[in-house]
């Protein structure tokens, strides 16, 4: 690990430097793709197990009260009452497409699949299915649709909106048997998968092959690349490649009614009209299951920097998010924020050269207090693993309300003192996130669900994030936690018309109900709309 030193008390820190400097390393973003600014005031250790808003919702709804959202202060969701209740007669039809072992009824298995990853959502479905081909799936749905039976797609059940897990009696219909590489070109780099296969193994194939995801996340070892492109999954390398709307060439996804669609193209170029592949991307499959998907990977790239720096103010990490263990690399005492940068090139000792010089003369304009280049892979993915372990580290400190926004970067740091002067001492405000995409990961850690800390935080940050134009959600879906909420990020037609799509095709509302889509339609001119 080679600590940076620098003459950095020599030169103040002269605001008129910053459009210098922002000019001057705005050539560094082609090489740059994962950052993120960790603020380092102290969190909330070592709390007991917690109670989450999502928890109280749930305990409604086993009640049969329906799902209780603190949206509008308005009830939202009941059970919708059109929706049939699995019967034996059912569960044979079901063996008989998908086999017996592949029709989970144990409630072990069950109670796992009908909680999220958080332990926020619960759902009380009695099935979960294993289809193993895109034909078993279209037989599955095809029933579904014939019975109106509800259906929840899962993936890895890693999702942090409860998209991923039913809301009530749903069918769960998990991906993870679904698991092949249909094919690899090496020259174009272009992979063809099935649904299920695990991102981690999916990043390692690649790897053998001198190819990379475009996409990375910390719960890369569980979540699959279907539910990522159904949720349209941003993660930590967004910035340098782009979201999955690039990446995705194609996909073959199944509809509510069991018809297959197959738009598994590999072309870069198709301009045959109407690209329907982007209605599965991020609809959190809410349209179709999505059964197999092709993907452009870039190459591999030979050099990679790592920096792990300290700022003293948000203003310093602004200027420098053009840029893009657990024993922490530099103290953490005296520094307020960090920020993680990850530079990929094909010529290391003028990548490092590069790299130096902008940290160097960072450092000498008082952006950065501190810091540390990364000698060896060892020490590189130390310092990932403190950046991916945040979120876990969070549960572990108790209850956790998680808001996920796109925030205009010169604004995203009022919302953090706002809330922490809202919140006072009554909970920890914890701010992380991709500062080179302007997503803030808000996270208001306390030892326990209480409902005046929730009455401080909403509906204040989806109105503040809204006044701001920015998104209420940047890259987690709206799932069942934000379902209500969308009219804060989108307008009244466009809410429109994503609900006549939804009811083209899916007539019957089968798939994955009471997500994405508000329960209540919000009068227009209702001073919501964005
Ligand atoms: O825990 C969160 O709020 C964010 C999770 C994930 O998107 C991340 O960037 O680590
Ligand atoms: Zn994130």
């Amino acid at each position: 690990m080679q600590r940076l030193r620098a003459a950095r008390r020599l030169i103040a820190h002269p605001s008129s430097s910053a459009p210098f400097l922002s000019s001057s390393i705005s050539g560094f973003t082609k090489q740059l793709y994962a950052q993120v600014c960790l603020d380092s005031r102290p969190q909330a250790t070592a709390h007991a197990c917690f109670k989450s808003v999502a928890e109280s919702y749930a305990e409604v709804s086993r009640g049969n009260c329906g799902v209780q959202f603190r949206c509008l202060g308005t009830v939202a969701a009941t059970r919708n009452p059109l929706f049939s209740t699995v019967n034996d007669d059912d569960v044979k039809y079901f063996i008989d497409i998908v086999g017996d072992k592949n029709v989970i009824q144990d409630e072990d298995r069950l109670q796992t699949a009908n909680i999220d990853w958080m332990r926020k959502f619960e759902g009380s479905s009695k099935l979960m299915l294993l289809p193993r081909s895109s034909i078993e799936v279209s037989q599955i749905l095809t029933y579904c649709n014939s019975r109106s039976l509800a259906v929840v797609p899962q993936g890895g059940n890693t999702g942090l909106v409860g998209g991923s897990v039913p809301v009530f009696d749903e069918v769960i219909v998990n991906l993870s048997l679904m698991n092949n590489i249909i094919s690899f070109d090496k020259v174009s780099g272009i992979l063809v998968c099935e649904a299920g296969c695990i991102l981690e193994n999916l990043i390692s194939y690649l790897d053998n092959h001198g190819f990379i995801m475009p996409l990375d996340l910390g719960a890369k070892g569980s979540c699959q690349i279907g539910g990522n492109v159904s949720t349209n999954a941003g993660g930590l390398r967004l910035v340098r490649y782009g979201s999955l709307h690039g990446n995705v060439l194609g996909l073959e996804a199944v509809l509510a009614n069991g018809s297959v669609v197959d738009m598994l193209g590999t072309l870069r170029k198709d301009n045959t009209g109407y690209d329907l592949k982007h209605m599965f991307i991020g609809s959190e499959g809410s349209l179709g299951i999505v059964t197999k998907v092709s993907i452009l990977t870039p190459p591999k790239l030979s050099s990679v920097n790592i920096a792990f720096l300290a700022c003293e103010d948000y203003f310093s990490c602004q200027v420098l998010h053009h840029l893009d263990g657990l024993r922490n690399p530099i103290p953490t005492s005296g520094h307020k924020f960090f920020i993680l940068i990850e530079t990929t090139g094909s010529n290391e000792l003028y990548d490092k050269e590069r790299l130096e010089a902008f940290l160097l003369s960072s450092m000498e304009q008082g952006l950065v207090s501190d810091g540390v280049l990364a000698q060896d892979i060892n020490q590189a993915s130390s310092f990932w693993r403190i950046r991916e372990g945040i979120p876990e580290a969070l549960m572990k400190a108790g209850a956790v309300y998680k808001y996920d926004l796109s925030i205009p970067l010169e604004r995203m740091y009022d919302l953090v003192d706002e809330m922490r002067s809202r919140i006072g001492n009554q909970a920890n405000v914890v701010a992380y996130g991709h500062l080179g995409d302007g997503n803030l990961h808000l996270n208001i850690s306390a030892p326990q669900y209480d409902d005046a800390i929730l009455e401080q935080i909403e509906p204040f940050v989806y109105e503040w994030t809204s006044r701001h134009r920015g998104s209420i959600s940047a890259e987690h879906g709206l799932g069942l936690m934000k379902a209500n909420m969308i009219y804060y990020s989108k307008s009244y037609e466009t809410v429109q018309l994503m609900t006549s799509i939804k009811k083209l095709m899916d007539p019957k509302g089968i798939l994955n109900p009471y997500k994405v889509l508000p329960h209540t339609i919000v009068p227009q001119n209702s001073g919501l709309e964005h």
